[in-house]
């Protein structure tokens, strides 16, 4: 595993408007681990993961992803670069069908044989999509759905994937794969995720490192399995 920070973030704030949320976090992320972002409701959990992905402008701070500073990247530039950000919600086109919607997230392939291929690969990787490739994103299940949303980021082949709340809404049976394969891919591929779980449990069980945060700050950053294994540490930050 390689030891290189692929995403570096120092001291970073960031918020809404006048309201101050993200306050100096500091946390850096190998590449091919998954890191675990966990903490209560409104910790800030969201609003790091959309001022990295560019959608929230910083107020202070430094981001380095791959070693290019995020204050001189647009936002497609860090899409080019393979950032994929999944948020809450999923965000799939409810109009489109599964293959448009598969389609968009290779849009920006220029090799389109290349883009056709991850496409097969999404449907190998999430078989239920490949049985439903002509059935709008409204007609699919919550599962459905979240594969899609993964399927569609995978598309791009991501080198840092942020992952908002992916088992929200989903049997513990497929919260399970889809954390099995994000493990997968950060072995094989070396793919590299940020991955917000308020299912503490299951992103524990495939995290490389837990960052818990606390009204907009990280409170302690630590390897996933002292936090899986240490109650009493699990206690003092978790609640649990
Ligand atoms: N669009 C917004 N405008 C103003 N304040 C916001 C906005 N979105 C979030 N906030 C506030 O920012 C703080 C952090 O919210 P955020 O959604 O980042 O937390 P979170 O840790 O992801 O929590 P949750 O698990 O509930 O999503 C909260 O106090 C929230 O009310």
């Amino acid at each position: 595993m390689s030891v290189d920070p692929i995403l570096q973030v120092d001291g970073l704030s960031a918020g809404y408007g006048p309201v101050p949320v993200l306050r100096e976090v500091t946390l850096s992320v190998p590449a091919g681990t998954i890191a675990a972002v966990l903490g209560a409701n409104g910790a800030g959990k969201t609003t790091l993961l959309r001022t990295l992905s560019g959608l929230l402008r910083p107020t202070g701070g430094r981001v380095l992803f791959d070693g290019a500073d995020l204050r001189a990247v647009r936002v497609e530039g860090l899409v080019r670069r393979g950032l994929a950000h999944v948020p809450e919600g999923r965000g799939i086109v409810a109009e489109l069908t599964v293959d448009e919607n598969l389609r968009l997230g290779g849009l920006w392939r220029r090799d389109r044989a290349d883009a056709r291929l991850a496409q097969d690969e999404v449907y190998q990787l999430f078989e239920p999509l490949a049985r439903r490739r002509r059935h709008a994103g409204h007609q699919l299940s919550g599962g459905e759905r979240q594969m899609l949303a993964l399927g569609r980021a995978l598309i791009g082949r991501p080198k840092l994937l942020l992952l908002d709340e992916p088992s929200l809404g989903l049997a513990p049976r497929v919260t399970a794969q889809i954390m099995a394969l994000l493990r997968r891919l950060c072995d094989s591929e070396g793919l590299t995720v940020l991955l917000v779980e308020q299912n503490v449990r299951s992103a524990l069980a495939v995290a490389d490192q837990g960052v818990v945060m606390s009204l907009g700050r990280v409170v302690m950053a630590t390897g996933a399995a002292q936090l899986r294994d240490d109650e009493k540490l699990r206690h003092a930050y978790l609640g649990f």
